[in-house]
């Protein structure tokens, strides 16, 4: 089912310990609690091996952080789209920048996973990336400047324009794609200028992770929307 509510706020777990296995439960717990108490839409991307707990145990939307453009068949360590989907995960990140893909590998992955009826956020580095995501028609595009991710500097703040410069672009090609911005993303000014340069949502990780709460944290993250 297509995530459709905005403002979005979501949690790539990526390989933490902290948000890995039964962690990464008690982290998707708090982002449902804060959803459920805030009204704000909220999503959980773990490791592949934890999609199947956590779609069973939480109600918000679960997504896989990569899936290789593999048909079923030969393929060892891949990550299947229609696995994916049987572990209850509701989409997918494309492209993160932890996981760079080829265009046509990042085309194939967006028209098999919307095929599905599933969520595909594609992840980019810059306005011209960003432009050409658009034009393959994901739900959403999430634009993270590499060099701040995990820096705690955050993008709405340090590089604003790349951020506006991401959603005129975007809307030129595809008005239908939302747009998100990461990297650096922790607290309530961050995720307000986010969503004051044009954004409708943010894709973040250890600010949130890392934090000694994470749940108060997520509160904060969204006390000023
Ligand atoms: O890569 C990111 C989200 O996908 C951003 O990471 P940080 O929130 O740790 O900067």
């Amino acid at each position: 089912m297509k995530i459709t509510q905005t403002p979005l706020v979501i949690l790539n777990f990526k390989t933490y310990i902290e948000s890995t296995g039964e962690k990464a439960l008690q982290l998707a717990r708090a982002l449902e609690e804060v959803s459920e108490e805030t009204g704000i839409s909220m999503v959980a991307a773990p490791q592949g091996a934890d999609l199947w707990r956590l779609s069973q145990e939480v109600k918000i939307p679960v997504l896989a952080q990569h899936i290789d453009p593999v048909e079923a068949g030969g393929h060892t360590g891949s990550m299947l789209l229609e696995c994916a989907k049987e572990a209850g995960a509701a989409g997918t990140l494309i492209n993160h920048s932890e996981q760079r893909m080829q265009l046509a590998d990042i085309e194939t992955v967006i028209r098999k996973t919307n095929a599905e009826g599933m969520n595909t956020v594609v992840c980019t580095n810059n306005i011209l990336t960003s432009a050409a995501a658009a034009a393959l028609n994901p739900d959403f595009v999430a634009i993270e400047p590499p060099e701040l991710i995990g820096s705690g500097i955050p993008v709405s703040q340090a590089e604003p324009e790349i951020v506006e410069g991401s959603v005129a672009a975007i809307k030129d090609i595809n008005p239908d794609v939302r747009v998100l911005c990461g990297a650096g993303i922790s607290t309530g000014d961050d995720m307000k200028a986010a969503l004051e340069l044009g954004s409708e949502g943010v894709l973040l990780a250890s600010g949130i992770i890392m934090a000694p709460d994470p749940k108060q944290a997520l509160l904060d993250l969204v006390s000023k929307i």
